[in-house]
């Protein structure tokens, strides 16, 4: 089976898209961690599939870990399947469902794209927390960093706030964050560092990927925790290693909005079975 794939990146936070509006990939978990492997397969951060939605969105869309775990929001990852989408149909907007929930996304002048990635859920129970806490302080610690602040996006994140980010081993303490015990369904895990109350940097232990150039949902999650600590305004420019995103944590409807760029490696074909 061939199945056309587009390369794609948001900071180079990279993805492989495929369409299955037409007709289901069948691809399998296995297929799927194959298909990511950065040696034996394409190599991704995330899988993107463009679906048709049943409930009236131009789009839904699915991701996928490199390791093969669904995830419930993907920033970047729904960046680049509305540009692609926007690109196919001439259009300026897009409604999109995810398994997250329901967002907007639209093209912005310069080559840039926003996506309305909707409001955080800030209860412990959403995120999820393995018990009762406040999500502001969650007594979570590894060397260099104690006391995280929590929020969902659709997907759980913790973010720890920190003087130096450089002073930080994350390619050690990420992992074991991850998996922490507060964690039940794991977590991405953001390091921050405050530059002013508009800016900070942000590097990003993802769930089920593992270090990323950039992080779109871990963005918005470090926005809201930032500003919820008094850290921060509700509009931020956040530098990751591969870039900046501007994000708004809107106050009229509480939506956080992400503005950032896409592109487009390449193309191909995935030779399957
Ligand atoms: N690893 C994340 C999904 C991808 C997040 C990231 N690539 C983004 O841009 O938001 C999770 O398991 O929840």
């Amino acid at each position: 089976m061939r199945l056309p794939f587009r390369k794609m990146h948001g900071l180079g936070n990279d993805f492989v898209v495929v369409d299955a509006r037409d007709r289901p990939t069948g691809l399998t978990e296995e297929a799927i961690r194959l298909i990511g492997d950065r040696h034996r397969g394409v190599g991704f951060d995330q899988l993107v599939t463009l679906e048709r939605d049943a409930a009236g969105a131009d789009l839904f869309i699915r991701f996928h870990n490199s390791d093969g775990s669904e995830a419930g929001a993907c920033g970047n990852g729904t960046r680049c399947a509305a540009a692609l989408v926007l690109d196919e149909t001439g259009r300026n907007r897009l409604s999109i469902r995810t398994a997250g929930g329901t967002l907007a996304a639209e093209r912005l002048p310069g080559g840039l794209f926003r996506v309305d990635m909707g409001a955080p859920r800030l209860d412990w129970r959403d995120v999820p927390l393995a018990r009762p806490c406040d999500t502001l302080h969650v007594p979570m610690a590894a060397e260099g960093v104690r006391g995280g602040v929590a929020c969902s996006m659709g997907n759980p994140h913790v973010t720890f706030f920190v003087d130096d980010l450089d002073t930080l081993e994350i390619g050690r303490i990420g992992p074991l964050l991850e998996r922490d015990p507060w964690l039940p369904d794991r977590g991405n895990i953001g390091f921050a560092q405050m530059l002013g109350r508009d800016r900070m940097r942000l590097v990003v232990w993802e769930r089920g990927a593992g270090l990323t150039l950039a992080c779109g949902s871990g963005a918005c999650a470090a926005a809201v925790n930032a500003h919820r600590r008094g850290l921060a305004d509700r509009a931020v420019t956040i530098e990751m290693p591969g870039g900046e995103l501007r994000l708004e944590w809107r106050e009229s409807d509480g939506h956080v909005l992400m503005a950032g760029p896409v592109a487009t490696a390449f193309s191909g074909e995935i030779a399957l079975g």
